[in-house]
C-alpha cells in the first residue's frame, strides 16, 4: 500500500498569519496553464475581474458576469495546487445587499472551489464584509482606487495626497477591516498612507501602486509580463517583455508556412507508421 502525502492548499487564515513575518506575493491568474506556472511561486492567485480588460477586451471592468468569474475561477483551481485562490466579486453581484452578496459568493465558492472573494469598497460594505465573514466566507476588501467605480469617479487616478482622500481611505480600511476581512488589497495611494494603514490593521495588506509598505504585493500577471500592453500604469514593472517575443514567433511561423517550410518531415504523418 502506498502513502501519499496530500499537501494542502493555502487558506486564507495562512495568508493573513503571514503578515508580520514575511511580504506575501500575490498575481492575477485568469486561467490554468498560467496557474500552473505561477502556483509554485505566489502565496495567492487572484482571479481579477481585470480578466474583463486583459482577456475580453473591455473598456472597464464594469461590464464583467458573475458566469465570467466562475469559469476562470474553475479554470484557476484546475491549474494550481498550493496557492490560496481568491475570485473577485463583479461589479452588480455585491452592491445591493448584503443578502445577495452571500448568495454570490457562495456560488462563487461552491462552482469553483475557491479560497475567498474580494469585492471593492469602504464604509458602505462593512456590513457585507461582516454578514460574509461571520456566515463562513473569507473576505479580501479592496480600498483606494476602485476600478468598478471608473463610472463615478471619472477615471482611474492616485488617490491619498489631500487630508480629505487620505481620511476617507484611511476610514474606508479601518471599516473592513473591523468587519473581518483577512486580507484588503490597497490601490493607488500614496507611500506614508499605505504604512500608516499596514500597521494599524488586523488584516494583512496587498499593495498595488501602494508602495514597498504593503504586506504583499499584486500585480495582473500579464502586466508584467509585458503581455498586456494597451496601457501601463506607474505601478507597472516589466519582469518579461513577451509581446515582442510572441510577435516575433507568430512572424516566424506565418514565413515557414508560406515558404512551406513549415510543417517538416517531422511533424508529417506517412503512410507507413511511425512512432509518435
Ligand atoms: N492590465 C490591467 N492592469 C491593471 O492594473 C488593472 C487593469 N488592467 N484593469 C482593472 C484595473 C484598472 N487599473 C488601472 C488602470 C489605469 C491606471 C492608470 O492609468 N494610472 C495612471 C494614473 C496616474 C494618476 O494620475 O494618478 C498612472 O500613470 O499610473 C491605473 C490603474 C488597475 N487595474
Ligand atoms: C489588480 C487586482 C487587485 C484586481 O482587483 C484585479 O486584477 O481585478
Ligand atoms: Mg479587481
Amino acid at each position: 500500500m502506498s502513502v501519499q502525502t496530500i499537501q494542502k492548499r493555502r487558506t486564507a487564515s495562512a495568508i493573513r498569519t503571514l503578515k508580520g513575518e514575511r511580504p506575501i506575493v500575490c498575481l492575477t491568474a485568469y486561467t490554468a496553464p498560467i496557474a500552473k506556472l505561477l502556483d509554485a511561486h505566489c502565496d495567492l492567485l487572484l482571479v481579477g475581474d481585470s480578466l474583463g480588460m486583459v482577456v475580453y477586451g473591455m473598456e472597464s471592468t464594469v461590464g464583467v458576469t458573475m458566469e465570467m468569474m466562475i469559469a476562470h475561477g474553475q479554470g484557476v483551481m484546475r491549474g494550481s495546487k498550493a496557492a490560496c485562490v481568491v475570485v473577485d466579486m463583479p461589479f452588480g453581484s455585491y452592491q445591493e445587499s448584503k443578502e445577495q452578496a452571500f448568495r454570490n459568493a457562495a456560488r462563487l465558492m461552491q462552482e469553483t472551489g475557491c479560497s475567498a472573494v474580494k469585492l471593492e469598497g469602504g464604509e458602505e460594505l462593512a456590513e457585507t464584509v461582516a454578514f460574509l465573514s461571520r456566515r463562513g466566507v473569507p473576505v479580501m476588501g479592496h480600498v483606494g482606487l476602485m476600478p468598478q467605480s471608473v463610472n463615478a469617479t471619472g477615471g482611474y487616478r492616485s488617490l491619498g495626497r489631500s487630508d480629505e482622500e487620505a481620511e476617507k481611505i484611511r476610514r474606508d480600511a479601518r471599516a473592513i477591516d473591523d468587519a473581518g476581512a483577512f486580507s484588503i488589497v490597497i490601490e493607488g495611494t500614496v507611500e506614508p498612507l499605505a504604512r500608516e494603514i499596514s500597521a494599524s490593521l488586523n488584516a494583512a495588506t496587498i499593495g498595488i501602486g501602494a508602495s514597498s509598505a504593503c504586506d504583499g504585493q499584486v500585480l495582473v500577471v500579464d502586466d508584467m509580463l509585458g503581455i498586456f500592453t494597451d496601457f501601463k500604469p506607474r505601478f507597472v514593472k516589466h519582469f518579461a517583455s513577451l509581446a515582442p517575443e510572441i510577435d516575433r514567433a507568430v512572424a516566424d511561423y506565418a514565413a515557414e508556412v508560406k515558404a512551406r517550410t513549415f510543417p517538416a518531415e517531422e511533424h508529417t504523418f506517412q503512410m507507413k507508421r511511425q512512432k509518435l
